[in-house]
C-alpha cells in the first residue's frame, strides 16, 4: 500500500494511458485480444513516470463519485465517471441517446462496446489536454471491461467502498443535483442502528445552499424500483471483479464509517494520504 501511494501524483508527467483502447500499435501481445482493441495492446508507462491510475468500486449510492472527486482534486488527476459519460451521451440528440435511455432507465448495464467507446474518447480528449493518470469511477463493471483495461494499462490500486444495503437505497433516493452549478447533494437523513456486530451509521444530509434549492433535479434512474435493480445487478457482477483485483493484490476494502466528515479523514489515512497536502507544500 505504502509503495503504491508513495508514487502518488507528480504534477507533470507522461500520460499514463499510452495508446488508448483503439491502439493499432501492437507493442505487447495480449493474452485475450479484445474486439475493441483493434489488433493489439498499448504501451504501458512505468508507474514512476506517470500519475496515479486508480479505480473506485462500490455499489450505487455508496459515494464513489464524492470520494473519487475529492481525491482527484487532491492528487491533481482527472476523475472519470462512466455514469457521467453515459448521461452526457443521453443528453445529446441522436440514435445513441435513444438506445441508452431504454437501458439506463431500467437500471441495466450499457454494453461493453459502448462504454469502452465513451471512455476511450474521454481519455483521448484528456490526453490531448495533457491530462495524466486518472481515478476511474464506475469502470470496470464487468470482467470483460476489467480485462480490456488490464490489456491497455496498469491499475495501481482498486478502492472498494462499502456501506450496508439499507443505507444505499436511502442514499440513492436522496441524491439531488443542481442543474445550474452541477454540484451533487443528498437530502437523506441516515440513522442506522448498530446490531449483530455491525456498527451504527449515521449521516447528515448534504443540503444545497439556498441559491441551488429551486434548481435541484433527481436522476431519472434514482427511483426505488430502478435503484433496487441496479443494486441487484451490481452485486451479481461485482464479486468476480473484487476477486480478480484481490488476486492481483490491488484491492483495498474500505467500510465507510459514516458521512463525509467521519469517512474522508479515515479514507485519507487508509490511503496514507493524511499528510499529503503538507508534504506537497514542503516540496514546492
Ligand atoms: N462501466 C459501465 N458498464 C456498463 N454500464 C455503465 C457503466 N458505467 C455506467 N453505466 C451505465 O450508466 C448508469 C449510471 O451509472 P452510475 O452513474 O455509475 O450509477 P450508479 O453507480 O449509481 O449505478 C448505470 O446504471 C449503467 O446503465
Amino acid at each position: 500500500m505504502a509503495r503504491i501511494v508513495g508514487r502518488v501524483a507528480r504534477s507533470s508527467s507522461l500520460f499514463g494511458f499510452g495508446n488508448r483502447f483503439y491502439s493499432t500499435e501492437a507493442s505487447h501481445a495480449s493474452s485475450s485480444p479484445s474486439p475493441f482493441l483493434n489488433g493489439g495492446g498499448a504501451r504501458k508507462v512505468a508507474a514512476k513516470d506517470r500519475n496515479v491510475q486508480w479505480v473506485f468500486l462500490g455499489c450505487p449510492g455508496v459515494g464513489k463519485g464524492t470520494y473519487a472527486s475529492r481525491l482527484s482534486t487532491l492528487l491533481g488527476v482527472p476523475h472519470i465517471a462512466t455514469g457521467d459519460l453515459v448521461r452526457e451521451a443521453l443528453a445529446s440528440s441522436g440514435p445513441l441517446s435513444q438506445k441508452l435511455s431504454e437501458i439506463v432507465n431500467q437500471g441495466k448495464l450499457v454494453s461493453d462496446e459502448i462504454i469502452v467507446d465513451l471512455l476511450s474518447k474521454r481519455l483521448e480528449a484528456g490526453e490531448a489536454k495533457g491530462e495524466s493518470g486518472f481515478i476511474l469511477d464506475g469502470f470496470p463493471r464487468t470482467m470483460r471491461q476489467a480485462e480490456i483495461l488490464g490489456d491497455v494499462t496498469d491499475i495501481d490500486l482498486v478502492v472498494n467502498l462499502k456501506l450496508p444495503e439499507e443505507v444505499l437505497v436511502e442514499k440513492c433516493l436522496g441524491r439531488r443535483t443542481c442543474n445550474q452549478c452541477g454540484k451533487g447533494f443528498n437530502v437523506a437523513h441516515i440513522n442506522l442502528k448498530g446490531e449483530n456486530g455491525r456498527p451504527a451509521i449515521s449521516m447528515d444530509p448534504l443540503m444545497p445552499p439556498p441559491n441551488c434549492m429551486s434548481k435541484l433535479i433527481t436522476r431519472a434512474d434514482d427511483t426505488e424500483e430502478v435503484v433496487k435493480a441496479r443494486l441487484r445487478i451490481y452485486s451479481e457482477t461485482s464479486q468476480p471483479l473484487e476477486d480478480y483485483y484481490r488476486s492481483k493484490g490491488k484491492l483495498m476494502e474500505f467500510d465507510l464509517p459514516g458521512g463525509i466528515p467521519e469517512s474522508w479523514p479515515r479514507l485519507l489515512e487508509a490511503l496514507r494520504l493524511d499528510d499529503y497536502e503538507e508534504k506537497q507544500s514542503a516540496v514546492a
